[in-house]
């Protein structure tokens, strides 16, 4: 006879925004989706965003009766930065906030809706990050390490995207978005095969794993004319189809499908200065190629990926991470905090040694040259001094 003692349930889960809306010039409608949710909107945005949007905004809140206010961003989603936005929120009475410009603008407003108690919004201006429709934040220390993941209850009620707006943005940033949407899948499939926990809660279902396989697909197929595309500034089928798989398929697979090697790697490689120069899909995209070592691909996958993704302009190689002459201490603080328990590494399908994480990540090296010669690319460059933390306007 059965006892009645708790059973161990296994659950599937999925979340997702409420709403997503992509399309060239849609910023212009962004009053008409807002009004559905509130009446009195904070815009959380930089200088360099608000300049390129304030007047479409204007216009368009004007026109759906909404009252425009907007708040500057201070730059990195910080915990003390969530706190004073949310101050801000109640301060105006706000009822809604926008997280308006990249990742972390969008995961400061998302954190700082949390804390207020509002429903949030994510209006991205780049397709640089998977950010716009998960329901967590990255939380960093205010020198820019990593700090923690946090979770909410519920995805952004809408996520806007317009593609001329993306398009026009140097290009550098969709190829970043390209790089965490990439890892995706690689993380997905990893988890899957582990019966790991995905970041939604519980194992995942069909659908969150499907997702993160037709992002990975699209961008096989559009990635490369995308980006030719996007340095003239053109909205082509393949940049709306890049645009949906960095920002809707990405966010949708990697919160439902589960993250694992890439992203802990990503979240190690921020614990030391030298590749604060990186944007986060850049770093992202060195985790791709150190879990593809790690878990003992093909040697032909791995090499298609290196080559694909050089192709695309990401960084392939520890050299152009800042870290080609970095001592064994260095990469041994990398991996630390790469493998501390809570990180998503070990969601990997075996069992994770720090030594055969260093040494992945140390063949990272030699694999991306030798697939780069191969290649015919250009050997990889060092980054300058001057290159700002992550990219601006300045660098296209
Ligand atoms: N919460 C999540 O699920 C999630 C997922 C992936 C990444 N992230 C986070 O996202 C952050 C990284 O985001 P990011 O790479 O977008 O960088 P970012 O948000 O730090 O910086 C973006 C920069 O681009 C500029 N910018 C924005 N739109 C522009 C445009 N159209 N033209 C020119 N410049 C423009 C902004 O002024 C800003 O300086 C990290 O904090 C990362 O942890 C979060
Ligand atoms: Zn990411």
């Amino acid at each position: 006879m059965a006892e009645t003692t708790a059973t161990l349930v296994v659950t599937r889960s999925l979340i997702a925004p409420a709403r997503y809306v992509q399309g060239r010039g849609v910023l212009a409608d962004l009053g008409r989706y807002v009004a559905a949710i509130g009446s009195t909107p904070l815009i959380l945005t930089d200088d360099v965003v608000r300049q390129m949007t304030e007047s479409t905004i204007n216009e368009s809140f004007r026109q759906a009766g909404l009252p425009t206010r907007f708040e500057e961003f201070g730059g990195t989603p910080t915990a003390a930065e969530a706190r004073r936005v949310a101050d801000a929120i109640g301060e105006h009475g706000s009822d809604v906030v926008i997280g308006l410009g990249g990742g972390s603008a969008i995961d400061t407003a998302k954190a700082a809706g949390d804390e207020a108690g509002v429903r949030w919004v994510s209006v991205p201006t780049v397709a640089s990050t998977d950010a716009p429709t998960s329901a967590l934040s990255v939380i960093y220390t205010p020198d820019g390490a990593f700090e923690s993941y946090r979770f909410y209850s519920r995805n952004p009620d809408l996520v806007l995207v317009d593609t001329q707006l993306v398009a026009n943005a140097p290009v550098r940033f969709l190829v970043a978005g390209i790089g965490d949407a990439l890892a995706t899948w690689i993380e997905a499939r990893a988890v899957q095969r582990a019966s790991g926990p995905t970041m939604a809660g519980g194992l995942a279902t069909h659908a969150g794993i499907a997702l993160a396989r037709v992002s990975w697909d699209i961008l096989w197929e559009n990635a490369l004319p995308a980006v030719e595309a996007v340095r003239q500034n053109l909205v082509t089928p393949a940049v709306e189809a890049v645009v949906e798989a960095n920002t809707l398929l990405s966010g949708m697979g990697f919160e439902s499908g589960g993250l694992a090697g890439a992203h802990a790697i990503h979240d190690g490689l921020t614990a030391v200065p030298h590749t604060h120069h990186l944007a986060h899909g850049e770093k992202v995209n060195i985790g791709s190629i150190t879990q593809l070592v790690l878990e003992g691909a093909s040697s032909t996958e791995i090499r298609e990926f290196v080559e694909f993704t050089a192709r695309l302009g990401l960084p392939t190689t520890l050299t152009e991470a800042g870290l080609g002459d970095a001592d064994e201490e260095v990469l041994r603080t990398v991996v630390a905090a790469a493998t501390v328990p809570e990180e998503t590494i070990h969601n990997l399908p075996f069992q994770v040694a720090a030594d055969d994480v260093l040494d992945a990540l140390r063949s990272v090296e030699s694999l991306g040259r030798s697939v780069r010669a191969e290649a015919g690319l250009p050997e990889p460059q060092a980054p300058e001094e001057h290159l700002a933390k992550v990219p601006t306007a300045r660098m296209a």
